[in-house]
């Protein structure tokens, strides 16, 4: 079995945060005696990532995700639970640790702002105790992937956001890490910025077999580079899975549409699809309608019934399932069961105490 990359048991972080009082007479009272209340932003998540593996780590806005991310990296040491990454403890052996992973967080920078990105690099190397022939090896294969050469000797601050945010992945994995923490890597930038650094990453994963655990609120980077993903909700793991069992899941149904030859009415296409129970057909224009159809029905036998008939079709489009509605469907109702399971487990409930009661 491949070696855990990252290894997580009941791990907890609470912080205390100082309770204001309010008015003068309550910042007076501040002065003298602070009340403190307890926020647990972690609450005693369990999961484990295997080396080689992309994951993302997702949740609303103060779902404990930084949080977990400064814990993994030794930044903040946990209230309790057990915490490993490559078989460290990540706050306890911080100066063996750093060299085993790369970390990037979207919003701050790695690199010295005025001085070029290569005199950054160099410093980084010093910092990492890289050896030179090591370092330069390295630095031609991330250059010439991200395509930063002209950019080596520009000061930090005369480089775009895409630029620069090139330039921070190439400062994470200069020492060879083979765990890399990303923070938000895209936010803010352009779509051909996010797709270059994508594929970059992807890249480094194949050949490189380097493990990425992944935040991000743009779910297109979980899709396009994660086959797992963890959702957090106020400090809980809500979900951990597949993506395509996520949406599989969730989705209560798909969508067909048909562009059609000549015009059709909605009542030709209902006595197509009669007998299918659930399915339903909205028409857009004359020749353009969407056949919605749940998830118990098939797909082949719902399309067999109209590709059968005499209706003259042009074009087929089963639509994707949007997995930023199902996400965000999923953050509402802050739990990652589906309606059907949920409605299950109430049925074995009521039946358990239907049971204990007779
Ligand atoms: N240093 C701190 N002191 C007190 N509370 C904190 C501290 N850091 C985080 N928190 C609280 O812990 C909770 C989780 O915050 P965290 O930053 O981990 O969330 P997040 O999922 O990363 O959110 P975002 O997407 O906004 O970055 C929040 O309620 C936050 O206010």
């Amino acid at each position: 079995m491949s070696r855990l990359a990252i290894d997580v048991q009941d791990l907890r972080k609470q912080f205390k945060v100082q309770n204001n009082r309010a008015g003068l007479g309550g910042a007076l009272k501040d002065l003298f005696k602070r009340e403190y209340r307890e926020v647990t932003a972690v609450k005693d998540i369990t999961f484990q990532i295997p080396q080689g593996e992309i994951c993302g780590y997702i949740g609303e806005n103060g779902a404990g995700k930084s949080t977990t991310i400064k814990m993994l990296t030794g930044i903040l040491v946990p209230t309790s639970g057990q915490l490993r990454v490559n078989g460290f403890v990540p706050h306890k052996e911080r100066e063996k640790f750093v060299k085993e992973i790369g970390v990037v967080f979207g919003q701050r920078s790695q690199l010295w702002w005025d001085i070029g990105v290569i005199e950054s690099f160099q410093l980084l190397r010093k910092v990492y105790r890289v050896p030179e022939a090591d370092f330069r090896r390295r630095l031609d294969e991330l250059v010439e992937r991200l395509q930063l050469g002209e950019l080596l000797n520009r000061p930090v601050r005369k480089l775009s956001l895409g630029q620069r945010m090139r330039c921070e992945l190439v400062a994470s994995l200069l020492h060879n890490p083979s765990i890399l923490f990303l923070d938000e890597p895209t936010i803010g930038l352009d779509i051909i910025v996010k797709t270059e650094i994508r594929e970059f990453l992807k890249g480094m994963n194949k050949e490189h077999g380097t493990t990425i655990l992944l935040t991000t609120h743009d779910l297109q980077d979980i899709e396009a580079l994660c086959s797992r993903v963890i959702m957090l909700d106020d400090g809980r793991i809500i979900y951990d899975g597949g993506l395509e069992d996520l949406k599989s899941r969730w989705s209560k149904g798909r969508e067909i549409k048909f562009q059609f030859g000549s015009a059709v009415t909605t009542d030709r296409l209902r006595t197509l699809t009669e007998g299918l129970t659930g399915v339903s057909w909205t028409l857009e224009n004359g020749v353009e309608a969407a056949m919605w159809l749940p998830n118990e029905i098939n797909v082949s036998d719902a399309l067999a019934r109209v590709v059968g008939s005499s209706v003259d079709i042009r074009d087929i489009k089963i639509m994707e399932t949007n997995t930023d509605e199902i996400v965000r469907a999923i953050y509402q109702s802050g739990s990652a069961e589906t309606k059907a399971a949920a409605a299950a487990a109430l049925e074995d409930d009521t039946a358990i105490s239907g049971a204990a009661r007779s």
